[in-house]
């Protein structure tokens, strides 16, 4: 970014499509989803207007007013009042949602107050058309004092004039002083009345007004069939995570299969052999194989995020929620946790109130993240039956849905327990614009499916590659002595820290085998499958190419699984995640709060499972 270049922000209401924009404009893939506080960050983008002009763009956080509540709405209001020298704008476009203006205009007059130039993109105007919505462009241009410019960012409508009018204004005002202050209830209501009015004489009500979203709503929001639908449709979804994903595992399994029985084949017996199929094929390939699972169930996250259903479902939950102390927008940063804790704990920005905030962030990592998958599908592909249980459920695909149950329901649990003994707080209801519902756009959908599947596999190459080099090296040096007669691996470094550490995890059931793949499982959760996927690997030459899975059926007993699976339902098994938490709560204290908390529940849960499996007979 030069700093010659123009500086344009984008500020507007949550959910009036800035980020959709800031994509169009600058082509960069910034998460859009229909519902309110998917920013949380400034993005910046660097550009070129029609005329070749270098431009900056931001992407900020969404808000009401600049009056900031929230970490998220303190940014969007530093960056327009100029209180970040690396962002100060030279231009704000204030982006609206064309179909739901009144909010949005009271924000217009508080930046005519900030004294920058200033445009308004009424974006989402192709719904607006549809609706047969009539809004007097110039005279709404007139009222609020810039000029207004339709787009719609979904389909790159409009960007060239509203560039093109954002250097307009530019050239013909200057910037004059800021006269904003923080507005008082007073000012509140001033501004409101201003914003009817300007509404009435500008604005005729829609000709063919949304009533589709009314209608889904009274069956949707319903509180006892809405919440049946919601509980059916994450039923589905776990169901066909298996069923959906088994073709494509089954065909990635068979092609790593035949390319280390290829490798092996080609290549000399000895070291490096062993690094690449062992290592590498055995390791890597063990976590690959979960690809398809993790595209199934973000295709059914990113279909429902984008037909504006994630809203309606906070919506349901919140009584749930709020019962347990947590704050009605916390549903958003946990679900954000279904993909990874780490935008989750992020996204607790939208909370005003620092305890519930922290509240949030410490029980975000419970949620069942991504990385997950793998170690749970593993052992529910080596231990749980492919049964159908009745009709079209089937056993695993149960077993999966009651693992995601025990990751929310614990959630509730230590935050009610936090709210009860750290601190009481008055309970805070729902507050979120519900969006209007959309069908999904397939292209989006499937972009975001593809970054998905990109960030799958940079981890892959980044995280577990070099790592599954240490593992295999750990487990293959120092060989056997002569004359030795156990198994080479028991020789080994890996071997050693395993029987070191074991008896700590004997009592859970652990053997060293999964105690070594512990180790490097702090990095990332995905990682202890690989790291297993190596060991055994290596312990075992002869079926080096066999599924794991079918190795652990094997070198495990049921109650080891089962207490593996409750390990990992609570662990605080990623490094990244506790070094943003350290971030965002700026606190070493809570960081390790985290850590021993969530240690101390994973060894009793685990602790507990396997005693119980094994006196059912199961050890
Ligand atoms: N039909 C239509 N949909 C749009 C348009 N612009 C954005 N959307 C959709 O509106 C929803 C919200 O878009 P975002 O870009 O995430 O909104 P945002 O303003 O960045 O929201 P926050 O980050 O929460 O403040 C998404 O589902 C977009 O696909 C548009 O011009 N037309
Ligand atoms: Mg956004």
């Amino acid at each position: 970014m030069s700093d010659t270049a123009i500086t344009v922000a984008l500020v507007g209401n949550p959910n009036s499509g800035k980020t959709a924009l800031f994509n169009a404009l600058t082509g960069s893939r910034q998460k859009v989803a229909n519902y309110a506080g998917v920013t949380v960050e400034r993005k910046a983008g660097a550009i070129k207007a029609p005329d070749g002009t270098p431009m900056t763009v931001l992407d900020l956080p969404g808000t009401y007013s600049l009056r900031a509540r929230s970490p998220d709405e303190v940014i969007t209001r530093d960056v327009v009042l100029g209180r970040r020298p690396e962002d100060v704008p030279d231009v704000l476009v204030v982006v609206a949602d064309a179909t739901n203006l009144r909010l949005v205009l009271r924000l217009a007059l508080e930046i005519k107050a900030v004294g920058l130039p200033a445009v308004m993109a009424l974006n989402m105007y192709d719904i607006a058309e549809r609706q047969g919505l009539r809004i007097d462009l110039e005279g709404l241009s007139k009222a609020i004092g810039m000029p207004v410019v339709t787009t719609v960012a979904t389909r790159k409508r409009g960007l060239e004039q509203l560039l093109t009018i954002v250097q307009g204004v530019l050239a013909s005002t200057a910037a004059r002083p800021s006269t904003w202050h923080e507005p008082d209830v007073g000012d509140i209501r001033a501004a409101h009345r201003e914003a009817s009015r300007i509404l009435s004489a500008h604005v005729k009500p829609p000709e063919r007004p949304d009533t589709l979203t009314g209608k889904i709503d009274s069956v949707l929001l319903h509180p006892v069939a809405g919440l049946l639908i919601l509980l059916t449709l994450l039923f589905v979804m776990f169901q066909a995570v298996f069923s959906w994903a088994a073709p494509g595992m089954d065909a990635i399994d068979l092609g790593l299969g035949a390319l280390g029985g290829w490798v092996a084949g080609i290549m000399p017996d000895g070291l490096l052999q062993s690094l690449i199929v062992d290592g590498l094929i055995s390791g890597v390939g063990s976590v690959l194989v979960f690809l398809p699972q993790i595209l199934v169930l973000f295709l059914f996250i990113l279909l429902l995020e984008d037909f504006g259903y994630m809203a309606r479902a906070a919506f349901l939950m919140d009584r749930i929620m709020g019962g347990a102390g947590l704050h009605g927008r916390a549903f958003i940063p946990l679900l954000s946790s279904f993909a990874c804790a780490i935008p989750g704990v992020m996204s607790a920005r939208v909370i005003d109130s620092k305890r519930d905030r922290l509240t949030t962030i410490m029980v975000a990592p419970l949620m069942t993240c991504s990385a997950r998958i793998p170690v749970y599908t593993l052992i529910i592909a080596a231990f749980i039956p492919r049964e159908t249980v009745w009709g079209w459920v089937e056993l695993q695909g149960l077993v999966m849905f009651g693992l995601y149950a025990a990751g929310i329901l614990s959630a509730l649990v230590v935050s009610f327990v936090i709210r009860k003994i750290f601190w009481r707080g008055a309970f805070e209801p729902f507050m979120m614009e519900l969006p209007a519902y959309k069908m999904p756009d397939p292209g989006s959908v499937a972009l975001n499916l593809w970054q998905r599947a990109r960030i799958f596999l940079e981890r892959a190459g980044r995280i577990i590659l070099p790592l599954m080099v240490v593992v295999w090296a750990l487990s293959t040096f120092p060989g056997p002595p002569p004359g030795a007669t156990g198994a080479a691996i028991d020789y080994s470094f890996a071997g050693m820290i395993g029987r070191a550490l074991e008896p700590i995890f004997a009592p859970i059931g652990f053997n060293w085998q999964m105690v070594v793949a512990l180790v490097p499982g702090m990095a990332a959760r995905e990682v202890a499958v690989a790291a297993l996927g190596t060991v055994y690997a290596v312990a075992d030459a002869e079926s080096a190419v066999g599924t794991l899975a079918g190795v652990l059926s094997l070198q495990w007993s049921l109650a080891t699984g089962l207490a593996f699976l409750a390990w990992y339902v609570f662990a605080p098994q990623c490094v990244a995640t506790l070094g943003v938490v350290k971030r965002e709560t700026n606190s070493w204290m809570w960081m390790w709060v985290m850590v021993v908390y969530m240690f101390a529940l994973a060894y009793l849960a685990a602790f507990v499972v396997y005693r119980l499996a094994v006196a059912f007979g199961l050890g």
